[in-house]
């Protein structure tokens, strides 16, 4: 049985307001409150706790490791709330999926239309990340199911990394430290050099590339980047036509694109050929960027003279000893080779950016399934009616996920006619369109009568009513 069908049957108490327990001020050095931060605060006392059934019937599955901010407010929600630190192999996460309305990932975590298919009850997701190519947005959006992710909370963290390693490589710092942990004094400077001076050349000039941008500037580094799109430089930086361009340009190139079928191996071979000798490469952004083996023979050469790696192909699902060629088969290539930065995709992994990422996206979770709320959806239309008050006691909040196909609006009117409809909106992104209208004058006895109409509508992706 859905979630949905749960709807007439239930009481609506047991609500709680969602609070916040991030305190900003843990952050050593600055005061950033997220929009989701003062969005929480926002909640107002009269606003009236829209219920689809008792709260704590609401199942939320949060995997790898999801802050403690996110999970605190899923659980003050009154939802029953279980998080596991490591990713879930595809046959345990379809079993666990069948059961729950709400679930939380990270970058790990696959939700492919085949797992999907099992999740009956799921009405939305929540990526606690920047990424979202590990969900299939589109099945998604035509089961009903909206994902949110944190668009922006970890930007600053992977920058300030890919600062730290621009430094690292240009002065072999990590060669020189893995030496004297093992006893050995090595003192050079060739090969070494200050940034300064030097040409950094950001492929993907978003969040990320903005927040680089300006500290590579800060440095006394020249900025070039490289888009599909045209985008007005921070600072002195320059856009350059073709990536060919930047390659040929750049001392330190470093990689901010999402995983898409276009930039698969987009720095293979022929792209290291185009490569400064004696440039840098960096990638933070996806495994599937960088073809590992053409890396490994462009290092080899001596056209690169160093790298820093945080994401790759295969990733293990949690922590442990699994850097292995079982998982990679190019792992051992790695070892052997000098100023290679290996790191287990930590670009995002800092106190600041997972707490705010926990308030932002459990924010969003909370108020889609409380009051049916898309602002900030990636694969839904955003559509938001202003709060029910609580001195609104026989109103009703229909939701109403459907095909966007012709006549629809008509039929669902002709069902909401029989009461007075206070407010309504709908918008549509491709195949999907989202309805969210405030009915009054609802006796409790004709929710199921609602609900079972719109159902009964073949045009129906999903229907709730929250009242
Ligand atoms: N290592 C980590 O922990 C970590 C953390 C956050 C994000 N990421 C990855 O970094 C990526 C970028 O993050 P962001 O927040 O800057 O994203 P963003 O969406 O703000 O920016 C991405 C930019 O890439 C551009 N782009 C897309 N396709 C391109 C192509 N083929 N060639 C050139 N440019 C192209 C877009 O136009 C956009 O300007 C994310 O998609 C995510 O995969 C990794
Ligand atoms: O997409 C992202 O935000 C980054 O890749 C970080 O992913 P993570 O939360 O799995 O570390």
């Amino acid at each position: 049985m859905s979630a949905a069908q749960n709807i007439p049957t239930r009481n609506r108490d047991g609500a709680s307001a969602v609070t916040n327990s991030f305190d900003p001020s843990t952050s050593p050095s600055q005061s950033f409150i997220s929009p989701s931060q003062s969005f929480s605060h926002r909640q107002s006392v009269s606003t009236k706790q829209l219920k689809p059934f008792n709260t704590q019937d609401v199942k939320v599955l949060l995997l790898e490791n999801i802050n403690v901010t996110g999970q605190d407010i899923l659980r003050e929600q009154g939802y029953q709330v279980e998080a596991l630190k490591a990713s879930l192999p595809e046959h345990e996460l379809i079993e666990k999926i069948k059961d729950v309305h709400v679930i939380g990932i990270r970058s790990k975590t696959k939700l492919t239309a085949k797992v999907l298919e099992h999740a009956k009850n799921l009405i939305v997701i929540g990526c606690f990340c920047i990424g979202t190519n590990q969900v299939d947005l589109n099945y998604a959006a035509n089961a009903g199911i909206a994902v949110f992710n944190s668009p922006f909370s970890n930007s600053r963290s992977v920058a300030e990394l890919v600062i730290s390693e621009i430094i690292a490589l240009a002065r072999q710092l990590a060669d020189r430290s893995m030496e004297l942990h093992k006893g050995i004094w090595n003192k050079v400077s060739a090969g070494c050099w200050e940034v300064r001076g030097k040409t950094l050349g950001i492929v993907g000039y978003g969040h990320i590339g903005n927040q680089l941008s300006v500290l590579a500037e800060a440095m006394g580094m020249s900025v070039i980047y490289y888009d599909v799109v045209n985008l007005m430089s921070m600072g002195t930086a320059k856009q350059v036509p073709t990536l060919k361009a930047l390659l040929e340009g750049a001392d330190f190139v470093t990689l901010h694109v999402p995983e898409l079928p276009e930039t698969q191996n987009m720095i293979s071979t022929e792209q290291f050929g185009y490569m400064r000798k004696g440039s840098y490469l960096i990638n933070a952004s996806r495994g599937t960027v960088v073809d590992i083996p053409a890396l490994v023979e462009a290092m080899r050469s001596g056209k690169i003279a160093g790298a820093a790696i945080d994401v790759y192909p295969n990733e293990p699902a949690g922590n442990g000893e699994y850097f292995n060629k079982e998982l990679n088969a190019w792992a051992e290539d790695l070892r052997t080779l000098k100023n290679l930065i290996l790191t287990p995709h930590i670009g995002g992994s800092t106190e600041e950016a997972q707490s705010a990422i926990g308030v932002e996206v459990a924010d969003a979770l909370a108020k889609y399934v409380n009051e049916g709320s898309t602002v900030g959806a990636v694969n839904m239309p955003e559509v938001n009616l202003r709060s029910l008050t609580a001195d609104e006691p026989n109103h009703v909040r229909i939701i109403y996920i459907h095909k966007n196909v012709p006549g629809v609006l008509r039929r669902v009117n002709e069902v909401l006619g029989e009461h007075n409809v206070d407010k309504q909106m709908t918008d549509s992104r491709g195949d999907v369109a989202y309805l969210m209208a405030d009915i009054s004058n609802v006796n409790q006895g004709d929710i199921s009568n609602l609900y079972n109409s719109l159902e009964d509508l073949g045009s129906r992706v999903r229907t709730r009513v929250l009242y």
